[in-house]
C-alpha cells in the first residue's frame, strides 16, 4: 500500500472519530454571478459564511419555511478557485485510486452552475497528482488505462471513439456492469492523457440552452484505472500484491427542470432522460442514506447502473454540488442543497482492491507445494499424524471385525457339527429301537431252536452273500418272507447249506443244473446290503426258529436239530434269557459306544494312526462282522464270562463222539492275543481224503466241555482278541505298503487254513482267492475274513456248532457234485482228459468227474489252491475280477446309496482308504 493512501486512510478513519465508517464527501461550490445574471440585476441570496456552511441571506417571509443554512464537508464561495475545491473537496478521495481504492468524483448542480467548469479542473489536478505520485513511487510499477463515455438520452457512447453508435451494458459476475466494446486507452504520459481528455470534451454532446451557450446535455464519465505492482528489486519481496483501482470523474447533466431551461423539442426530450437519470440517482442516494436495507434501484437508469460499484459500495466518493447564488435560481439551488444534504448521509465501504499477480500466484503455489511435500516427507507432522491415527483406528476396526467373523464361523461350524450329531443320534436311536424290537420278537420265537438259530445265524455271520447265482431269483433284501418261503419249500433232502442266507438257491441251482445256465447267474452276482440283513434278519430268524413253521416247512432234518425242547422248557428259558440278555447288552453297547459323529471318526483315525486301534464294538460293526443274534449271544457270554447255556454245550443227539473235532489254531490267534489255551496250534489233518468221499472218520477233535468252558471263561480276553486281532496287518498295509506283500502271504495262508478247517464253500474260496491277490487296499477284506473264520473256528472248537459242521460238510459235498456236473458243460472231453491226468484221476476209472471235483481244494499249499481256484472259476463261470465282485463280500467301504444308515466304523474306514 502506498504511503499516501495509508496515511490518508488512517487520517480518514481518525477524522471519523476512530470508526471505520466512511461517508460520501459532499462539498458545495458557489460560482459567481455570470454576466446575464448581473445584467438582470439578479441579487445573490446565498453566501458561504465559512468553509462548510452555506446560508440563504435573503429574509423574505415566504421563504422562511426553508432552512437558511446548510452545512457540508466543504463550502466553497464565489471567490474560491478550483484548485482549492480540488485540494479540499476531491483530492483526498481522487488519489485513493493509487492506493488500490476505487474513487468517484461527482459534479451535481443545475445547468450553467459550473459543473463542467469544476470537474474539468478537478480531473486535471487529479491527473497531475497521480503522475506526480507515480514519479515519487518508482518502487512500484503503474499501469494506467483511460476510458470515457457519455450517457445521452439513455444511450452510452464512447467518447474516445469517433463511432457514435451506442454501447451495450453487460453484467459480469466478477466485475459487475461493464460497457461492451468501450475504448480503453493507456496513456503514455500525462500529456497523452490530457490529449485524451481533450478528445472526450470534443466528443461530448453540447448544445446551447437559454441558460448555457455550451450546455452539456449528457452525463459524462471519465474513468482512469490504475494497476500498480511493486517493482522487483534487490532485498525486496518481489511477490507483493498488485493493487487495482479506478477513479471516476462524473460530470452530470443539469438537474434543472425543463421549463426552467426553456427547453423544447430535442432539449425537452433530453431533459426528460436527464431528469430520469438524475431522479434515479437521487433515489439511490436517498435510499443509501437511509441504510442498505431494501431495494436500491441502481438498474433504473444507465447512469446508476454503470456507477453502482461506486455509489455507496466499494469506493470512496466525493460530490461537489455547484450552485448559482442568483435569486432567480433559488429553487434549483435549494434542490441542489437538499440533494447534497441527502448525499452526505450515505455511508460507504471502500476497500483496498488487492489483485494477485501471476508471479505472486506462482510464488504462492510454490510455497503450498513445498508445504505438502514436507508433510509427505515427514509423516510426523501434525497433519500427517492425524491421518496415521485415522488409519490405525481403521486397521484396528478391521482386525476386530475379522476376529468376530472368525468366531461366528466357528460357532456356525460347531452348530452344524452338533446338528449332525443329533441327526446321527436320532437315526441310531430309531435303528436301535427297530433292532431291539426285532430282536425281542425273534427271542420270543426262539423256543429252543437253538441249534437252528446257531446254524442259520452263524451261517449268516460268515455268509458273505455269496453270489447271487445262489440267489438270483430271490431279492433277499426286499422279499425276505418270500425268500423264506422258497427256502422252506425246498425238498427235505435238499437242505440248504448254512453258509449263506441265500444258499437255498444253490440247491435250486443244483436241482436245475441241467437246465439253468450257471454262467449267466454268476454274472448277476450282487451283494445283499447290510441294512437289508438287519431288517430281514429278525424275520428270517423268526421263521427259521418258528416251531410251528419249522415242523412243517423248514427243510431241517433231524440231524440239523440239536434238540427241540418244548415251549416253556428249561432249555427254552435259557435260550430266551440268553437271547434277550444279548439284545440288551448289544443295545447298551450301541447306545454307549456307537456315535457315528465326526468326533468319533476323528478319534478312530487317531487311534488307528497311533496303532492303538481297538475296533469299536458298535452294532453296525457287529452287524458286519457277525450279523446275527447268535453272535450277540456269544458276545454276551464272552463279555459276562458266563457259561453258555448247557444246551449249546451239549453235543448233538446222536452225534458220535468221534465227530468232535479240534480245529487248528492259526497264526492269527497266536499273534492277536493268544486267544486261549484251549485253541491249540496243532495242524488239523485233512478232513477229506483225496479222491474219495468225505471222510466221516476224520479226526475232528472238538474241544471238551471243560476246554470250551476254559475258552469262554477268558471272557474279556477273548473279546479283546476279537477286537484287536489283525489290525496290525491293516495298519501295516495302510502305513507300510512295503511290508504288506509279506503280510499278505501270511494272511492268505492263514485264511486258506481256516477255509479248510471250516469247510468253507469252494465257490467262496475261489472267489475270495482270485479277487484278493495282494492289493493293500484289500487288507480290510483279508482281516475281516480272518476274523470271521477264526470266530467260526472257535465256535466249532467250543462244540457249540456240531450241526453246523455237519451241515457245512454236506453243503461241501453237494457243491462238489454241482461242480462235477458243470464239468460236463464247461469242459471239453479233451480238456477233461488233460485235467484227469493233471489231478491224478485214472482215465479208466468210474465217476472221473466226481473224483476230480472231490480233489479240488483238498490241500492248503498255494499251488494246489491256485489250481483248484482256477478250475472252480472255470466251472462256475467266475472269471471276472474287480472291485464290484469284492463288494459281494460286504466289505466295500464305498458309499452305497441303498444303505439306509451309515455306520461310523465304515465311515472311519472310508476316511482311511
Ligand atoms: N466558479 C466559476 N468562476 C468563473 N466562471 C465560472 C465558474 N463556474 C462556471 N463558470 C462559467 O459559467 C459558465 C457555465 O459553466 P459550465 O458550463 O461549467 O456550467 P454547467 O453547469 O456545466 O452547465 P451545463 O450543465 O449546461 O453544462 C461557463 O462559461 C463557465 O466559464
Amino acid at each position: 500500500m502506498g504511503t499516501i493512501g495509508g496515511e490518508e486512510m488512517a487520517r480518514w478513519e481518525k477524522d471519523e472519530g476512530g470508526t471505520k465508517e466512511e461517508r460520501i464527501v459532499v462539498s458545495v461550490r458557489m460560482r459567481p454571478l455570470n454576466a446575464k445574471e448581473m445584467e438582470k440585476s439578479d441579487p445573490s441570496d446565498w453566501d458561504c459564511i465559512d468553509d462548510t456552511t452555506v446560508v440563504f441571506k435573503n429574509s423574505l417571509p415566504e421563504r422562511s419555511v426553508f432552512p437558511t443554512a446548510y452545512t457540508f464537508d466543504r463550502a466553497f464561495g464565489c471567490d474560491c478557485n478550483t484548485r482549492r475545491v480540488y485540494d479540499e473537496g476531491a483530492k483526498e478521495v481522487a488519489l485513493s485510486v493509487v492506493s488500490g481504492i476505487n474513487a468517484s468524483i461527482f459534479a451535481y448542480g443545475q445547468t450553467s452552475s459550473g459543473k463542467t467548469y469544476t470537474m474539468a479542473g478537478i480531473t486535471e489536478y487529479t491527473m497531475e497528482d497521480i503522475y506526480d505520485y507515480i514519479k515519487k513511487h518508482e518502487e512500484r510499477e503503474f499501469v494506467l488505462r483511460f476510458s470515457a463515455m457519455e450517457i445521452y438520452n439513455e444511450a452510452v457512447r464512447d467518447l474516445l471513439s469517433s463511432d457514435g453508435s451506442p454501447l451495450r451494458l453487460l453484467d459480469d459476475p466478477e466485475r459487475g456492469t461493464v460497457v461492451e466494446k468501450l475504448t480503453e486507452e493507456t496513456p503514455r504520459d500525462q500529456w497523452h492523457l490530457r490529449e485524451l481528455l481533450s478528445t472526450c470534451a470534443e466528443q461530448r454532446q453540447v448544445e446551447e440552452t437559454s441558460l448555457n451557450e455550451t450546455s452539456s446535455r449528457s452525463h459524462q464519465i471519465l474513468r482512469l484505472t490504475i494497476e500498480s505492482t511493486a517493482r522487483a528489486s534487490k532485498g525486496r519481496d518481489s511477490s507483493s500484491s498488485t493493487l487495482l483501482a479506478a477513479v471516476n470523474f462524473v460530470d452530470l447533466a443539469g438537474s434543472e427542470r425543463a421549463s426552467q431551461s426553456s427547453s423544447a423539442g430535442n432539449r425537452l426530450k433530453e431533459g426528460c432522460h436527464i431528469n430520469r437519470s438524475l431522479l434515479t440517482l437521487g433515489t439511490v442516494i436517498r435510499k443509501l442514506s437511509k441504510g442498505r436495507t431494501g431495494h436500491i434501484p441502481y438498474r433504473d437508469s444507465k447512469l446508476t447502473r454503470i456507477l453502482q460499484p461506486f455509489l455507496g459500495g466499494n469506493a470512496r466518493t466525493a460530490i461537489i454540488c455547484t450552485m448559482s447564488p442568483a435569486r432567480s435560481h433559488i429553487e434549483q439551488s435549494r434542490n441542489t442543497l437538499l440533494f447534497a444534504s441527502c448525499a452526505k448521509q450515505v455511508v460507504i465501504n471502500a476497500q483496498v482492491n488487492v489483485v494477485m499477480s501471476d508471479k505472486a500466484l506462482v510464488k504462492h503455489l510454490q510455497r503450498e507445494l513445498a508445504r505438502l511435500e514436507h508433510e509427505l516427507r515427514y509423516p510426523g507432522s501434525a497433519s500427517c499424524t492425524h491421518h496415521s491415527d485415522a488409519l490405525r483406528d481403521k486397521d484396528t476396526q478391521i482386525k476386530k471385525m475379522e476376529r468376530e467373523i472368525k468366531e461366528l464361523m466357528q460357532q456356525r461350524d460347531l452348530a452344524q457339527s452338533r446338528l449332525e450329531d443329533l441327526l446321527h443320534a436320532v437315526v441310531d436311536e430309531q435303528s436301535s429301537r427297530q433292532w431291539e424290537d426285532s430282536s425281542q420278537s425273534s427271542a420270543s420265537h426262539a423256543r429252543g431252536e437253538c441249534e437252528d438259530a446257531l446254524s442259520i445265524s452263524a451261517a449268516s455271520a460268515i455268509a458273505y452273500q455269496i453270489p447271487d447265482f445262489y440267489s438270483s431269483r430271490f431279492d433277499v433284501s426286499k422279499e425276505s418272507n418270500e425268500h423264506s418261503k422258497r427256502h422252506i419249500e425246498l425238498p427235505d433232502k435238499m437242505e440248504p447249506p448254512r453258509w449263506s442266507i441265500s444258499s437255498p438257491t444253490l440247491h435250486e441251482q443244483i436241482q436245475q443244473q441241467g437246465n439253468d445256465d450257471t454262467e449267466e447267474h454268476c454274472k448277476e452276482v450282487r451283494c445283499v446290503e447290510i441294512h437289508a440283513l438287519s431288517t430281514t434278519r429278525s424275520e428270517d430268524f423268526n421263521l427259521l426258529l418258528n416251531d410251528e413253521s419249522g415242523s412243517d416247512l423248514l427243510p431241517l432234518t433231524d440231524e440239523d436239530r440239536l434238540g427241540d425242547p418244548a415251549p416253556g422248557s428249561e432249555g427254552d428259558a435259557h435260550l430266551r434269557a440268553a437271547v434277550e440278555q444279548s439284545i440288551d447288552i448289544e443295545t447298551k453297547t450301541t447306545e454307549n459306544v456307537v456315535k457315528p459323529c465326526p468326533q468319533e471318526l476323528n478319534s478312530v483315525q487317531k487311534a488307528m494312526s497311533s496303532r492303538e486301534l481297538i475296533l469299536t464294538r458298535s452294532r453296525s460293526c457287529k452287524a458286519s462282522l457277525m450279523n446275527g443274534s447268535i453272535l450277540s449271544w456269544l458276545e454276551h457270554v464272552e463279555r459276562d464270562n458266563k457259561t453258555p447255556p448247557k444246551i449249546f454245550r451239549e453235543k448233538s443227539p446222536g452225534r458220535p463222539e468221534e465227530d468232535e473235532r479240534r480245529l487248528p489254531a492259526t497264526d492269527y490267534d497266536v499273534e492277536s492275543e493268544k486267544l486261549s489255551a484251549e485253541v491249540t496250534s496243532s495242524d488239523m489233518p485233512k478232513t477229506e481224503t483225496v479222491g474219495g468221499e468225505v471222510d466221516d472218520d476224520r479226526q475232528k477233535q472238538l474241544p471238551s466241555d471243560q476246554e470250551a468252558q476254559g475258552v469262554l471263561s477268558e471272557g474279556h480276553g477273548a473279546e479283546k482278541s476279537i477286537e484287536n486281532v489283525g489290525m496290525d496287518a491293516v495298519l501295516c498295509a495302510l502305513e507300510s505298503p512295503s511290508r504288506w506283500p509279506r503280510e499278505f502271504e501270511r494272511k492268505q495262508r492263514e485264511i486258506i487254513q481256516l477255509w479248510h478247517a471250516c469247510d468253507v464253500p469252494l465257490v467262496h474260496r475261489t472267489c475270495f482267492f482270485l479277487l484278493f491277490d495282494g492289493d493293500p487296499a484289500d487288507s480290510f477284506y483279508m482281516e475281516v475274513e480272518c476274523r470271521r473264520l477264526s470266530f467260526l473256528r472257535n465256535t466249532f472248537s467250543r462244540g457249540n456248532a456240531g450241526d453246523l459242521v455237519a451241515s457245512s460238510s454236506r453243503c461241501l459235498r453237494r457243491e462238489r457234485e454241482m461242480l462235477c456236473k458243470q464239468m460236463q458243460k464247461k469242459v471239453s472231453p479233451e480238456e477233461r482228459e488233460s485235467l484227469y491226468a493233471k489231478w491224478g484221476v485214472a482215465l479208466s476209472s468210474k465217476q472221473r468227474r466226481l473224483q476230480l471235483a472231490r480233489r479240488l481244494w483238498t490241500a492248503t499249499d498255494l499251488e494246489h489252491v491256485a489250481e483248484s481256484a482256477s478250475l472252480v472259476a472255470k466251472l462256475t463261470g467266475f472269471a471276472e475280477r474287480g472291485q464290484a465282485m469284492k463288494e459281494m463280500f460286504e466289505l466295500s467301504f464305498t458309499p452305497q446309496q441303498t444303505h439306509k444308515r451309515s455306520f461310523g466304523w465304515m465311515h472311519g474306514k472310508s476316511l482311511l482308504m
